[in-house]
């Protein structure tokens, strides 16, 4: 099986817990997307739904294959969220942000009872951090923010770089307006005091370590799928 066929199954997997009725949050990344396109086949079939989307890119998607949406103002509860990942490690702590979706993800995931978490097998790890950390930052006083992290991860025993993400040669500008730095520290032991140490960043927006959120980890692999259950 290949990745895509990998993420189609885990979508597949996870539409099995949206019920009707749901206010669901919808998640980014192309694994998010094989779900939305899963999800419009159940919804043409009669399946209701509230959808709050995580980004502006999956409200366009969800919005051309007729998935009714609500802005999460409006739907401030939400049964169930799923979404994909960039590393989900043993304890379903997770790195997200790939996509640059991750403020609009954290948001919609903190807002729901259940946050369902659906990846290909590439994306389990022992330990977050071999995929860059996205950190969502305010434009203004960029450089103070960037010695600012850089000075908190030394703290921490992290070290490496600090990379401005860009796209088509300009800044990536996320649909917050903000700009993204992606941290290449490595392996991050105590992903908890990095979080609490970047948050404490004025400059800081968001970053992409989700803690201590996921209710459950479906996982595509070889050989089918896994479903990693959170100890909580
Ligand atoms: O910002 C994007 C998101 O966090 C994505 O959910 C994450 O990057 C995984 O994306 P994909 O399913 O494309 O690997």
């Amino acid at each position: 099986m290949d990745a895509t066929n990998r993420k189609i199954e885990a979508a597949r997997a996870a539409l099995a817990h949206v019920e009707d009725g749901m206010r669901l949050g919808i998640g980014t990344g192309s694994t998010a997307e094989e779900f939305v396109k899963l999800l419009a086949e159940k919804v043409a079939d009669g399946l209701t739904i509230t959808g709050v989307p995580t980004s502006e890119r999956t409200a366009r998607l969800c919005m051309e294959l007729g998935i009714k949406l609500s802005s999460l103002d409006e739907t401030p509860v939400l049964d169930l969220a799923i979404d994909g990942a960039d590393e989900v490690d043993p304890a379903l702590d997770l790195i997200k942000g790939g996509g640059g979706a991750l403020l609009r993800e954290k948001i919609v995931a903190s807002a729901a009872k259940r946050f369902i978490v659906i990846a290909d097998g590439s994306k389990t790890v022992d330990c977050l951090g071999a995929f860059p950390l996205p950190i969502e930052v305010n434009r203004y006083g960029l450089e103070v923010t960037r010695l600012a992290i850089l000075r908190v991860a030394q703290e921490l025993g992290l070290s490496g770089e600090l990379t401005l993400r860009s796209a088509r040669d300009e800044p990536f500008v996320t649909d917050g307006g903000h700009l993204l730095l992606d941290a290449s520290f490595g392996r991050i032991p105590d992903s908890r005091a990095l979080s609490a140490a970047l948050v404490a960043i004025p400059g800081v927006v968001e970053h992409g370590m989700f803690l201590g959120l996921t209710t459950l980890a479906i996982i595509a692999g070889d050989d089918g799928i896994e479903v990693m259950q959170s100890a909580g």
